[in-house]
């Protein structure tokens, strides 16, 4: 049984305007108060301009919500026209930023060595990045699941030192299995997390390997989550669709229950 405790993050992607986002958490503050979530890590990962809102929110009602940003520039400042630094990330007190989302690698053609600019741009601006990797449905087919995101995993973290890299989330997320209903199976899961996981331990050493929370990502649903939870590598969940319903999300935070 490892100690490190269960991350459960909502991606919202490019959903929910400032306004809807105040009352989305403020449904899921209020669903989550009649029982305690201590052991579980609730975060939201809204768009960059619901930031400030949910921000006010969270320190206002003193929520044991935490929030972050879905990407952040690898530059800390300058003329990048459209990009938000890790200082403005970190200003507004965000936990986390996204980095290397398979939206973003997909839509944006950003490479390892982006990702692996962002890493360490959020990590010099004290955020915790979550680094998303995983195949898509042609690599999955030929077999190569493991050495391809093991490959994202050692770009992501080129010249990474332990003592950052053993704060750092990993999201494991199939590209095949996001927003299409297509989970992985659980062993599908375990497979490439527990990959992961010695990676990490011949990067870095057992005891950094074993500090890190490794997330599955891709149509995580309450009718899905126990059993993902259930592997031993498995230590939260990236939850894009269903994280827009309160009510679902909140039975993914209490996947004990289900
Ligand atoms: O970041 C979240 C993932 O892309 C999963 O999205 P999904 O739960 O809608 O499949």
């Amino acid at each position: 049984m490892s100690d490190r405790t269960p991350l459960m993050a909502g991606n919202w992607k490019m959903n929910l305007n400032h306004l809807e986002a105040i009352a989305h958490v403020q449904k899921l503050a209020f669903a989550l108060a009649d029982k305690d979530h201590e052991a579980v890590e609730v975060a939201v990962l809204p768009p960059f301009v619901d930031l400030r809102s949910v921000q006010t929110l969270v320190e206002g009602d003193k929520l044991k919500i935490k929030y972050g940003a879905q990407d952040i520039s690898a530059h800390d400042s300058g003329a990048y026209t459209g990009e938000i630094s890790g200082p403005m990330l970190a200003k507004l007190k965000c936990a986390y930023a996204v980095v290397g989302h398979s939206e973003r690698r997909q839509y944006h053609n950003e490479s390892d060595e982006l990702c692996n600019a962002k890493v360490k741009a959020a990590f010099r601006n004290d955020l915790t990045p979550i680094l998303c990797v995983g195949e898509g449905l042609d690599v999955r087919k030929a077999g190569n699941q493991v050495a391809h995101t093991l490959a994202q995993v050692d770009g992501g973290l080129k010249d990474v030192p332990a003592e950052q890299a053993e704060t750092i989330v990993i999201a494991y997320e199939p590209v095949w299995a996001i927003g299409t209903g297509e989970v992985a199976t659980p062993e599908d899961a375990q497979e490439v997390c527990g990959a992961i996981r010695g990676r990490l331990a011949e990067l870095y050493g057992q005891e950094v390997a074993d500090k890190v929370r490794i997330q599955y990502g891709g149509s995580v649903k309450s009718g899905n989550v126990a059993a993902i939870m259930a592997q031993p590598d498995v230590d939260g969940a990236l939850i894009g669709g269903a994280s827009l319903d309160a009510d679902e999300f909140v039975k993914i935070v209490r996947f004990r229950d289900q």
